[in-house]
């Protein structure tokens, strides 16, 4: 059976592993291995997965491998995996700044590359995934790693160049929006409400919005004016966020995230 491997089983490679269980791949069909042994065995026991000591081993078996380590581990993680990559596999990077040409430079050989920035919703099946290919990839095979990833949300594919910036807006923004949901949850809370019931109600508007934009395909500016009603309540709060600077303090998070890139 042609495999699929992760190199690296943190956060983001279980929340892909547990979003393609979820959603119908073989657990036969998914082998990781990483530094640690404890984080496989939990990946085993709860996913049914297989696990292996070696990274080269997941780079002999595996016909698509998950470079899921952290950036600053690539150059190690290449040296000890080239010679055992087969012509082709299909690599996935991951890494956040990870770009494909110091990847090939890494590789030293023809190798298929892919850029891929995924995020963590993709447990539940509502991941984004950006996506860019080097030149050794065929239509075909491009195909197959978009229908992967939309198998567990939704795949976009977009200029390498614009990788950094799907970083940090699609990436890294899960954990701005959990922030949100937690400070609205705690303003809830302030006013009595039982802290569950909070987490429902702040969590079901934020999914509720989004939904909106994505399915009326209005901008979502006069999604906000509907509802904001004359001299209500909304428009307080709105006109409350401007004085706080809510829109620049994301515009500065996203900025900072992509400094962080070197930008
Ligand atoms: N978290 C996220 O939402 C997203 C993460 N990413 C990218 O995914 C990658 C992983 O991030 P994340 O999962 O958050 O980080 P984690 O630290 O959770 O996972 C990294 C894993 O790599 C393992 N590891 C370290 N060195 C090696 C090695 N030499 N061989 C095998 N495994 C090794 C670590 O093992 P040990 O158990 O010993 O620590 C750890 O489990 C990063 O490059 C990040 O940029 C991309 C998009 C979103
Ligand atoms: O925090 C990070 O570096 C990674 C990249 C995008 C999301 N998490």
């Amino acid at each position: 059976m042609k495999k699929i491997g992760f190199i690296g089983s943190g956060n983001m490679a279980e929340a892909i592993i547990g979003g393609m269980v979820k959603a119908g791949h073989l657990p036969e069909q998914i082998v990781a291995s990483n530094r640690s042994w404890d984080k496989l065995q939990l990946l085993e026991e709860t996913y049914g997965i297989q696990t292996v000591e070696s990274n080269q081993d997941i780079a002999t078996l595996c016909e698509i491998v998950f470079l899921s380590v952290t950036p600053d581990k690539y150059p190690a993680v290449i040296e000890e995996i080239r010679d055992s990559i087969q012509d082709e596999t299909l690599i996935i990077l991951i890494a956040g700044g990870q770009g494909i040409a110091e990847n090939e430079a890494r590789f030293g050989r023809k190798v298929k590359l892919v850029k891929a920035m995924p995020n963590t919703p993709v447990l539940v099946g509502e991941g984004l995934t950006s996506l860019s290919f080097n030149s050794f990839i065929s239509e075909e095979e491009k195909q197959r790693v978009v229908e992967l990833f939309n198998s567990i949300g939704k795949a976009e594919v977009i200029e390498e160049k614009l990788m950094d910036t799907a970083s940090a807006v699609g990436g890294s923004s899960p954990a701005f929006m959990y922030m949100y949901i937690e400070a609205l949850a705690d303003a809830a809370v302030l006013y009595g409400m039982p802290r569950e019931k909070a987490y429902n109600i702040a969590a079901q508007a934020a999914l509720g919005a989004a939904k909106m934009v994505l399915e009326t395909g209005e901008h979502p500016a006069k999604l906000k004016d509907e509802v904001c009603s004359p001299n209500g309540t909304t428009i307080q709060s709105v006109a409350s966020l401007e004085t706080s600077g809510f829109r620049d303090a994301i515009i500065q998070a996203v900025r900072s995230n992509m400094e962080k890139m070197g930008h």
